[in-house]
């Protein structure tokens, strides 16, 4: 009886920060990543194991519209540490039109599809990407706290004493209790430094532990304190633990639109992996 065979393959991957969220990202427009393996998903972002990030993204060709003019210049498929698709990644977004440019897939402008529909983006001549966001209608404001989807689903509490907060024990209480049920929810606790800066630490579904930064979170931190009256700012500065964003957006009548999340992309190493 042959016992089964084992093949194996020298997986290339590049490595990106933004503003310290980290990614493996993969060029996988020849389709050949196994994306239903959860567990090399995980094991590719253990930072002892594997390679090491917050999340993993493949850049593919948007073949739904392939054959028509509305085909956009890639899609975005996005995995949290734990090895599990998730929604929206605005600093993995951001990295991944780094990551594109450095593969001549794009130069300065592209338009490309994630879970939750179109993004634009550009980089700037200061190397910033600036990407846009999905349009925010509904914000839930509650007693002491703030709940909205920026592309993923944020919690938005203010604290006082952000640099001694626990956030991942509080984090997690949230994350895990009974205002999200199964589905969960990113957790953000933020400090008011003036009239337009506010400063966040977040709790990351996915990954399950605080992140240096989340892209998506920042981008509702900044929607949130505007609805609160904490700023009448249009565009807000962020300070997240692994650097700063700035979030944009225009708002009438209680909707935003032209939402746009700015911020360094890098690329850190490239190498390969056996898988
Ligand atoms: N962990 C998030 C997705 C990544 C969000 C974050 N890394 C960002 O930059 O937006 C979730 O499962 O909802």
């Amino acid at each position: 009886m042959l016992d089964s065979i084992q093949i194996k393959m020298q997986l290339e991957f590049h490595k990106y920060q933004g503003t310290g969220n980290d990614f493996v990202m993969v060029d996988n427009r020849s389709e050949f990543f196994p994306k239903e393996n959860t567990q090399l998903i995980a094991h590719l972002c253990d930072r002892r194991f594997g390679i090491g990030g917050d999340g993993l993204i493949l850049l593919e060709n948007d073949t739904i519209a392939s054959n028509l003019a509305t085909a956009t210049d890639f899609k975005m498929v996005y995995y949290n540490s734990d090895g599990n698709q998730s929604s929206m990644c605005g600093n993995g977004g951001r990295c991944l039109v780094a990551f594109a440019k450095k593969l001549n897939v794009i130069e300065n402008e592209t338009t490309f599809i994630a879970t939750d529909g179109l993004h634009h983006a550009t980089i700037g001549d200061d190397g910033l990407v600036s990407l846009q966001m999905i349009d925010v209608d509904e914000v839930k404001v509650n007693a002491d706290y703030v709940f909205l989807n920026t592309g993923s689903p944020h919690h938005v509490q203010l604290v006082d004493d952000l640099e001694n907060y626990n956030i991942k024990e509080n984090g997690a209480a949230i994350r895990y209790g009974d205002l999200y049920g199964k589905a969960g929810s990113n957790i953000n606790f933020v400090k008011q430094i003036d009239d337009n800066t506010f400063s966040l630490r977040t709790y990351e579904r996915g990954v399950e532990d605080e992140t240096l930064s989340c892209g998506t979170g920042a981008t509702a931190v900044a929607i949130a304190m505007n609805v609160l009256g904490k700023t009448n700012a249009s565009s807000i500065d962020l300070n997240v633990e692994g650097g700063k964003l700035v979030v944009s957006f225009d708002k009438k009548d209680g909707h935003f639109t032209n939402v746009f999340l700015k911020g360094p992309a890098e690329f850190v190493f490239k190498g390969t992996i056996e898988i």
